[in-house]
């Protein structure tokens, strides 16, 4: 008899697809087959999934993206994706499947609602996404990467946490070394996309720093290709080392050689941060759905791990300020370091996957 299958339903960005490689790891280990069902965008992000994980392309469709003609094609595209993923279901007869969100989760988790087969949900997020909220009462169990994380009504949550993946692992609590008079790493990234708005304010505001500060900076900056020049040249002008990139491959390594990392509040790279247990400079994405960065941003800023700034309120001045205050105290940023690790959860992966070894034998 063959190993039992669990399907993983996960597409869109990062975000979605990080969290989910990672439970297909944990379920490979545990002996199980791992299929990722996604659409063709998502297959772009599939890469780091382990060879033995099989990619099962779906029709599916954002009603956010093209236009009206586009946006009128969406229920077609998702219907097709739901029949292709029937027609795989009754082939492949998973044991349970797993949604992580996004819209080219939907195809495969409206398969397994109408075969009836065994299905939860993985919420990355403090406050539920579109695709997660539309299943959240027709699935086994619902599992919350956030907490508290705000749920519908008559639906209950259970507190996995996100799972990260192993180069993160690989560097839990790896130990910190408190900012001084010492070459300073500071990470800057902006999500699996980059973030303008880091690109506009960070550089200054290191760049604003007392001096006894600046000459010891070391900085990563991840920016969007087109910020790219721009952001490398005033560094440059400015006098302060720094590498610039559109995505750092190295980000686990990078984490764990950071003084200080100022970032957005996605919820893996909010995950990375408890996991490894570093100070941050948080802000959040405030055009995220149900401003749910924010949600995400509050798990570390309660426990005193960081402080998080509203885009309304960042400017050059108050980011400088924050970043000088840890910079400058040793003893408070390795306080903030410990406070992320207390809210760790780097045994996310294994939770999920006994919940969904559970709802399989449901
Ligand atoms: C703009 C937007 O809507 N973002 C959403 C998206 O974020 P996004 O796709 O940015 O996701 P996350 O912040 O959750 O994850 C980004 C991941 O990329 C890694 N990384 C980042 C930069 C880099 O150079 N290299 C690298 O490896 C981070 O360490 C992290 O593990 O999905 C998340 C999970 O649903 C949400 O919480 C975010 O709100």
């Amino acid at each position: 008899m063959s190993a039992p299958l669990i399907v993983i339903a996960a597409g869109g960005t990062g975000g979605h697809m990080f969290p989910a490689q990672s439970l297909a790891e944990e379920m490979l280990a545990r002996g199980w087959r791992a299929k990722l069902s996604t659409d063709a965008r998502g297959a772009r992000y599939a890469d780091g999934f382990p060879d033995e994980v099989e990619i099962e392309v779906v029709p599916s469709a954002t009603p956010a993206r093209g236009g009206m003609v586009a946006k009128a094609g969406v229920p077609f595209k998702l219907t097709g994706g739901a029949m292709r993923a029937l027609a795989a279901f009754r082939r492949d007869r998973p044991a349970v499947v797993a949604g992580f969100g996004g819209y080219p989760a939907i195809p495969a988790m409206a398969a397994a609602v109408l075969m009836k087969l065994p299905r939860l949900i993985h919420e990355q997020n403090g406050v539920l996404g579109q695709v997660n909220t539309v299943f959240a009462k027709r699935v086994d169990a619902f599992a919350c990467g956030t907490w508290p994380t705000r749920l519908p009504d008559g639906v209950t949550g259970v507190h996995v946490g996100n799972p990260v993946r192993a180069a993160i692992l690989r560097r839990a609590g790896s130990p910190y070394i408190p900012p001084g008079d010492h070459p300073m790493s500071v990470l800057v990234i902006g999500g699996s996309q980059g973030a303008r708005i880091l690109s506009a304010t960070v550089p200054e505001a290191l760049a604003a720093l007392p001096d006894d500060i600046r000459r010891h900076l070391r900085v990563a900056h991840q920016a969007r290709p087109e910020d790219a020049a721009r952001v490398r040249a005033f560094y440059d002008d400015a006098g302060i080392a720094a590498e610039v990139q559109p995505f750092f491959d190295d980000v686990p390594a990078r984490i764990a050689d950071a003084q200080l990392v100022i970032c957005r509040s996605g919820a893996s790279t909010v995950a990375d941060l408890s996991v490894i247990g570093r100070p941050a400079i948080l802000i959040p994405y405030a055009a995220a759905a149900g401003d749910h960065q924010s949600a995400n941003a509050r798990g570390l800023t309660s426990a005193g791990a960081a402080i998080s700034i509203p885009e309304s309120k960042l400017t050059v001045g108050s980011l400088a300020e924050q970043a000088e205050l840890i910079l400058s105290h040793p003893e408070g940023a390795s306080q903030m370091a410990r406070a992320a690790l207390s809210v760790a959860r780097p045994d996310a992966a294994a939770r999920l996957a006994d919940l969904a070894i559970e709802v399989s034998q449901t």
